[in-house]
């Protein structure tokens, strides 16, 4: 017999939220290597650009000055913004078009050996913007920058081999980012997914719902959906034979939701369904013809599967795990009153509960 809040989120370690700004700092960049891209570009900024931009002030070349000052606040504020709102992709795009800016007022100032930060800089577009983007980016870069310091390149001489070595550090960009951007793809798809039955897991729900109660206001109905009597289901058919019934609910629920309501697995014969705000009639029947459609279709052997299940209705600015553990809690009084029925808790104020078998 499960207990309540047996599926309350963020059990796991690899959810547990990290304290301290060095462990936060170190989980986001382990999290989104463009967060790591951005880091990057701060250290650039405080070893390299800060004290060139003093040593060139120093020399009177105020100019240059402005240009590294002028870039290290583009590069240590996109990143500031990037750690303060969690929004790495805008920050990226920031970075990579300084780095364009920074690229192409090298080729004006004509500095000979400046020119080296074309390598480095056109690679770090690739981790920074989708890579046909980055390859746009890389053309303008490497392009304003080649006809900035046509004279300090000797002309025709030194030219084709600076477009020809940025442009192939670009395309080597290019294949590590498509094939990086491909695995991410499908790691993102694999983690997300419930192997067994396609539905999505809780790593997903815990994603979707964290984002939707970000929004503000109020997320819906969470119920909370625990197949009948599974350990005798597998006794009887072994454990191949309970998941192909896990597979059967699965999909018979698909078919019954609506597009907008969402399936996930939260481990074993447990599962989780999030119905967009509507009135609890409405819920209450998509519960039941769920009920109905799972006796009709789901079948382990000969014998027909039923479920129990408990639902709470989120209230605006209440955390979406407090509903979820309403859910749970009312699931566990479906399991105590018998099983094979519905029991709500709709809302956080304590509304009565009510059973519908
Ligand atoms: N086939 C299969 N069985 C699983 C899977 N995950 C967990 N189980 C089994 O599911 C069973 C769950 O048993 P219980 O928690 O006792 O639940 P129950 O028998 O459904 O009892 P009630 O929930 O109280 O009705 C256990 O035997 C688990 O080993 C899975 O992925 N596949």
């Amino acid at each position: 017999m499960r207990t309540p809040s047996s599926s309350a989120p963020g059990r796991q370690d690899d959810t547990a939220a990290p304290s301290g700004a060095w462990a936060l700092l170190r989980a986001r960049v382990r999290a989104d290597y463009r967060a790591g891209v951005l880091l990057l570009g701060v250290g650039v900024t405080l070893v390299w650009l800060l004290p060139f931009a003093v040593y060139r002030a120093w020399q009177g070349n105020w100019l240059a000055t402005a240009n590294d000052l002028a870039l290290s606040l583009l590069l240590g504020g996109a990143a500031a913004y990037a750690w303060r709102t969690g929004d790495t992709r805008r920050a990226a795009w920031v970075v990579a078009l300084a780095i364009v800016g920074g690229l192409w007022a090298i080729g004006l100032a004509a500095r000979f050996a400046a020119l080296f930060w074309t390598y480095p800089g056109v690679l770090m577009l690739f981790f920074l913007v989708p890579p046909r983007a980055a390859v746009l980016l890389a053309l303008l870069a490497v392009t304003g920058a080649a006809v900035f310091s046509w004279s300090e390149l000797g002309g025709s001489e030194g030219l084709p081999f600076f477009a020809f070595t940025a442009l192939l550090t670009a395309l080597l960009g290019y294949v590590v980012a498509q094939q990086a951007q491909r695995q991410i793809e499908l790691w993102q798809t694999l983690s997300l997914l419930d192997a067994l039955t396609g539905v999505g897991n809780r790593r997903l729900l815990e994603l979707e719902l964290a984002q939707a109660a970000a929004r503000g206001g109020d997320v819906g109905a969470l119920a909370v959906v625990d197949l009948d009597h599974f350990k005798a289901i597998n006794d009887r058919l072994g454990h191949d034979g309970g998941d192909a019934v896990l597979r059967q609910f699965a999909s018979v629920a698909q078919a019954v939701l609506r597009k907008t309501d969402r399936l996930y697995r939260l481990g074993g014969e447990e599962f989780v369904l999030w119905l967009p705000p509507d009135e609890p009639q409405a819920v209450r029947a998509l519960l039941q013809r769920l009920r109905a459609a799972v006796a009709e279709r789901v079948r382990a052997g000969e014998a027909p599967v039923t479920f129990s299940a408990g639902v709470a209705r989120h209230t605006a600015g209440e955390p979406w795990t407090a509903c979820l553990a309403r859910a749970d809690a009312a699931l566990y009084r479906a399991k105590r009153a018998g099983r094979d029925r519905l029991e709500e808790a709709w809302d956080a104020t304590g509304q009565p509960a009510r059973t519908a078998d």
